[in-house]
């Protein structure tokens, strides 16, 4: 069973500031659920804390628990947490620009044995065709979502039970924002996964989660079946307004404030 509960999570960075004000959410095993909210609303900081990150942000856990699996990981080391099964994949797409897309998936696969990491590169290049178009390409010539695409093969590489993605559509057109929502969807159905999926763009990750949280300034305001979230105006209108209405002028506009590669 891969499951996360958060309770009542306080995280407080450089010991001042206050970005978590008492936090509870919960993907059940096989379940995808999407964090969304304003920017600054805390949801990185959430998924920061539950893949054991926060110490490379001078952050850490005031107060309350993550619970992974059972097991209690508040503060536990990015490791410990990664050794639960949890693959996190987070601002910046952290990718060797210097290594061809091969060469990635071989770093990414380095614990599997020469025969499971073949088979898994085959079955990402069929999910990826155009990774495979790009397979001798270095990783720092590839388009935005080719990185996307490559980033989401390393994490499958790690053989995850838990997949955390941190913004995958940040800066994408709609049409490739699509096709990476298609693959994370169908990896969670395929794999039995638990997708922990934060988002600016609602409307994207309205078409492949069940449960939505809604944050804002370090709290949840709405939690709910993403039918509801869509159907609860206040919810649209004053959380998710921008995001979807925006769309990928929204998008772009981010993609400029936000800095990554
Ligand atoms: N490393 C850090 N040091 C200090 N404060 C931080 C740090 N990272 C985030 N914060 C603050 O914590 C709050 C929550 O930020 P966080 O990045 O979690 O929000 P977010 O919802 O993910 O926003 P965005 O969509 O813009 O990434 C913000 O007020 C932010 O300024």
């Amino acid at each position: 069973m891969a499951e996360i509960n958060v309770e009542n999570l306080k995280v407080v960075y450089r010991g001042v500031i206050l970005a978590l004000q008492g936090v509870s959410m919960r993907a059940g095993a096989g379940e995808a659920v999407a964090l969304l909210g304003p920017n600054g609303a805390g949801k990185s900081t959430l998924v920061r804390a539950i893949s054991g990150l926060l110490p490379q942000y001078d952050g850490r856990v005031l107060d309350g628990k993550i619970v992974i699996n059972g097991q209690e990981t508040q503060h536990l080391p990015a490791l410990k947490v990664a050794g639960l099964g949890l693959t996190a994949i987070l601002e910046g797409r952290p990718i060797f620009r210097y290594l061809t897309v091969t060469e990635n998936l071989r770093a990414a696969g380095h614990k599997l044995t020469p025969q499971r990491q073949k088979e898994l590169t085959d079955e990402i290049f069929t999910r990826f065709p155009r990774l495979y178009e790009r397979r001798f390409e270095q990783g720092g010539y590839l388009s935005g979502g080719e990185q996307q695409m490559l980033l989401l093969g390393m994490a499958l590489l790690t053989e995850p039970r838990i997949l955390v993605v941190d913004e995958p559509s940040l800066g994408l057109s709609p049409k490739l924002t699509e096709e990476v929502m298609r693959v994370l969807d169908e990896l969670r159905r395929d794999k039995g996964l638990t997708l922990v999926l934060v988002e600016q763009n609602a409307r994207a990750a309205f078409s492949i989660v069940e449960r939505v949280y809604v944050m804002e300034q370090g709290r949840v305001v709405f939690e709910g079946t993403a039918k509801e979230a869509q159907a609860d105006a206040d919810v649209m209108e004053f959380y998710l307004g921008g995001a979807v209405a925006g769309g990928f002028a929204e998008a772009k506009r981010y993609r400029r404030r936000k800095r990554w590669v």
